[in-house]
């Protein structure tokens, strides 16, 4: 078992969902007027699929040993990013052992340097990381999270991600982060409503509870700065992904203007050790926020991981449904996790990878205990009876 080699890697494209989680249909709080940097261009300022944020679907990733086992993972990427594993990665893969899975990184991410090192590569490079550590456990009959420590704590306590903080703090989550819905194209006006937004989700949640706001990089540093002020009058406890993820010096700027107490967190569109370090180093924020399946697989978090926790910080990634759980669990810098709510009212909860896997764990009072994981791999079984498309079959 511990010598199983890789016989197949294939590369399969989804529709509807799932990692994809921006490709929903009409009426979806996810879709409904959120602030984005294309927001100054009013024929894309309503929804953001009108610019084509679901434009490429789930990618979902199998690798297959020689006994018959096979491990799979889902992220984003769509059909791009199965050209890429299927043409270029599966070279690095087949024919290797099934455990030598920091070699195969490694020869994945030096192989595609020289036209990757972040965005759609890195997410196919994740896509097949995590499905190499899906496949490991199986053949082990090990958890993720085994494998990289085990549980440092009995449970996963989450906050939810929604247009209804409020709805969130009755099912039992700890905090309640809402997108922002008003971009400096609205000027002043829009500030004002959005804090106005800010102040009635307060007096409904209560003073305790956490409310933060995510910019989905669409803010510029004078109104961030501004926006992070008036917002701090009602509690909000952190500023999410305020302006472009290459502007670090921006996030630098960010972190020492904003009102003391106030977090700022960022990440979610940032990939590899090298893209973190300069998050953590230039001290541009509080809490990194990588996504398991863009940042280059669990791999390559736990790397970021250790230099986030040398520099004092929290790692709570973004989304990533069972990819984050298994990491969670196991670090002491990373106290609690993301839930994005993908019920099309954000009034209940649903798989946050739905419709895509079956068996994953959704939490209940706001928690997933540890054991619900005590599965081989990532503890989740792909749902084939959804429409899977295999673009690029050798
Ligand atoms: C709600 C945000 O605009 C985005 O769709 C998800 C995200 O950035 C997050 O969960 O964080
Ligand atoms: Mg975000």
């Amino acid at each position: 078992m511990a010598s199983a080699r890789i016989v197949d890697i294939r590369a399969f494209v989804l529709r509807g969902g799932g990692a994809d989680y921006h490709d929903q249909s009409d009426g979806h709080w996810i879709d409904d007027n959120i602030a984005t940097p294309m927001s100054r261009y009013p024929a894309y300022r309503k929804s953001r699929r009108s610019f084509g944020i679901n434009a490429l679907g789930t990618l979902v990733v199998e690798v297959e040993a020689d006994d018959g086992t096979i491990g799979f993972a889902v992220t984003t990427g769509g059909e791009p990013a199965a050209y890429i594993v299927e043409k270029h990665l599966s070279r690095f893969v087949i024919g290797q052992k099934a455990s030598d899975i920091e070699l195969i990184w490694d020869q994945m991410y030096f192989a595609t340097q020289y036209y990757g090192r972040k965005g759609l590569v890195v997410n196919a490079i994740s896509g097949v990381d995590l499905a190499l550590w899906d496949l490991l456990g199986r053949l082990r009959q090990e958890p993720v999270h085994a494998m990289i420590g085990g549980p440092v704590r009995d449970e996963i306590q989450f906050y939810a991600t929604g247009a209804r903080p409020d709805l969130a703090k009755e099912m039992g989550f700890i905090g309640g982060k809402m997108p922002l819905r008003y971009a400096p194209v609205e000027g002043n006006e829009g500030m004002n409503q959005a804090i106005a937004d800010l102040a009635e989700m307060r007096e409904r949640v209560g003073p305790d509870f956490w409310l933060m706001l995510d910019c989905w990089m669409a803010l510029d540093l004078d109104y961030a700065t501004r926006l992070a002020h008036a917002a701090a009058a009602h509690g909000l406890k952190w500023i999410e992904e305020a302006i472009s993820p290459d502007d670090y010096w921006g996030y630098q700027s960010l972190k020492k203007a904003v009102p003391p107490g106030m977090l700022v967190t960022t990440g979610e569109h940032e990939a590899t050790r090298w893209g973190f370090r300069m998050l953590l180093e230039m001290e541009c924020c509080d809490i990194i926020q990588p996504d398991v399946g863009w940042c280059g697989g669990l791999t390559e978090l736990l790397k970021i991981s250790a230099l986030a926790d040398a520099h004092g910080k929290l790692v709570i990634p973004h989304g990533s449904s069972v990819y984050s759980y298994h990491f969670v669990v196991t670090r002491h810098n990373s106290p609690f996790a993301e839930f994005l709510m993908m019920a099309p009212k954000a009034d209940e909860v649903v798989p946050m990878f739905s419709p895509q896997l079956q068996g994953e764990p959704v939490p209940q009072n706001g928690r997933i205990a540890a054991s619900a994981l005590d599965k081989p791999g990532f503890g989740v079984e792909l749902d084939r009876s959804l429409d899977l498309a295999r673009p690029y079959k050798p």
